[in-house]
């Protein structure tokens, strides 16, 4: 079996990288870091260290690496005969991988089984958004020969890979839990053999229980971590304040879910009060950089803040918590981080209402929209 997986970062190496090996599949990293490719080539295995409670070394073998920038050809001849192509690029960057896996569907053999093709990114639905410029990157007619040769399902991953210290080369420090949970409706009967994963019919509750809970709490003390100009994700939780203000926020999101999913209460309560404990893991040199890195796309319309507050709005439940968060969203300026700028930027130049429209994607009619522009407002007095 043969996996091709773009994106030999944090998470590929340390996670998606993993389970596929585990499961038996001789993976192919591809991606754009020459440096981390002719790392990768150069060496045997690396080592993934779980660190914290139950956590192990584990080494990765029998990979090989090819450099997606350069190395195109060499790329799409590895995907017309993989089994599987996993993504943790970015939701940003399906569009940069696209066409040359749409290149690779239109020359594998149409009597292998079909390719599996899940992203693994932080954002709903990230495997349809991923199909969709496969489609768009090639003609319509074309695009029904294609469709047939592979099968998009969604998924939800979970685990903590903090940036990694570059002595350490290619090994990558993680926590020791896991999730990966895949919908399995789109392949039938002939489900990928991935034990480390787990296959469900409806993928929706789970990675809306992700995404709003571990991903919102997350970034919420990341912003709150960054205003208190506390920098290790783990002192942040450290600091009372802060870890009142994540707990308000996600019991805002878990009243959201628990009515949203049918969710038992006490499972979420549960669920937050593992993820707090996950996020206060002093073994996990984590940052509010990383963690709060791209503000722009953590308060688009369908991701962290704004999806959870505005359904909470719509319900006429509380999301005052979520709201105070966002404000704090908004003082994140990181120099390497181009949305951060961009973002003050945007503070600067247009108006409470024009900002709220064009970030968080609301219409002045929506319920969280007044909410929104007065938080807005207030930071930029
Ligand atoms: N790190 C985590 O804790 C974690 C956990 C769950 C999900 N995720 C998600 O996984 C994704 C990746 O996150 P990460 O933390 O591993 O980031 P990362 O920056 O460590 O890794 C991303 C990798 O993608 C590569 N890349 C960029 N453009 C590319 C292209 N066009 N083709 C191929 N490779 C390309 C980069 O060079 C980099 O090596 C994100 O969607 C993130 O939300 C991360
Ligand atoms: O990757 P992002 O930028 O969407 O979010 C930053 C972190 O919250 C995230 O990477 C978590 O570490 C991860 O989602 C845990 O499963």
């Amino acid at each position: 079996m043969k996996a091709v997986h773009f994106g030999a970062g944090n998470i590929g190496r340390g996670f998606v990288g993993l389970l596929l090996h585990d499961a038996g599949y001789e993976v192919v990293f591809a991606d754009v870091n020459a440096e981390l490719i002719d790392a990768l080539n150069a060496a045997p295995s690396y080592e993934v260290h779980e660190v914290g409670d139950g956590g192990s070394d584990r080494t990765v073998t029998g990979y090989r690496a090819v450099n997606s920038a350069t190395n195109e050809n060499e790329l799409i001849a590895e995907i017309q005969t993989a089994d599987v192509v996993t993504t943790a690029v970015g939701p940003n960057i399906l569009k940069f991988v696209a066409p040359v896996i749409a290149r690779a569907l239109a020359l594998r053999d149409s009597g292998l089984p079909p390719l599996a093709v899940m992203a693994c990114e932080n954002a709903i639905n990230a495997t349809d958004l991923l199909r969709t410029e496969i489609q768009s990157s090639v003609a319509p007619e074309q695009w029904e020969a294609l469709a047939p040769r592979a099968v998009f399902a969604n998924t939800a991953v979970d685990r903590i890979v903090p940036g990694q210290d570059p002595a350490a080369g290619i090994d990558v420090t993680v926590e020791a839990f896991y999730e990966w949970v895949i919908e399995s409706g789109p392949f039938g009967d002939a489900l990928p053999e991935i034990p480390g994963a787990t296959f469900v019919d409806a993928l929706g509750p789970y990675i809306e229980r992700k995404l709003f809970t571990v991903n919102t709490g997350h970034a919420t003390a990341a912003y709150y971590g960054f205003a208190a100009g506390i920098d290790k994700i783990s002192d942040v939780l450290a600091n009372s304040g802060v870890a009142d203000a994540v707990r308000h926020v996600l019991e805002e999101t878990s009243a959201l879910l628990v009515v949203k999913h049918g969710i038992d209460a006490e499972v979420q309560r549960e669920y937050r009060e593992k993820i707090l404990t996950r996020f206060a893991n002093p073994h996990l040199p984590d940052t509010v950089q990383r963690v709060g890195r791209q503000p722009l796309r953590k308060l688009s319309r369908n991701e962290r803040f704004i999806s959870p507050a505005a359904e909470l709005a719509e319900r006429g439940l509380s999301h005052t918590a979520l709201l105070d968060a966002i404000g704090k969203a908004l003082g994140f300026e990181v120099a390497d981080d181009e949305q951060s700028t961009e973002m003050q930027g945007l503070l600067a130049e247009l108006s409470a209402e024009e900002f709220v429209e064009r970030v968080s994607g609301l219409a002045p009619e929506h319920p969280l929209y007044a909410g929104l522009v007065a938080v807005v407002r207030e930071h930029q007095k």
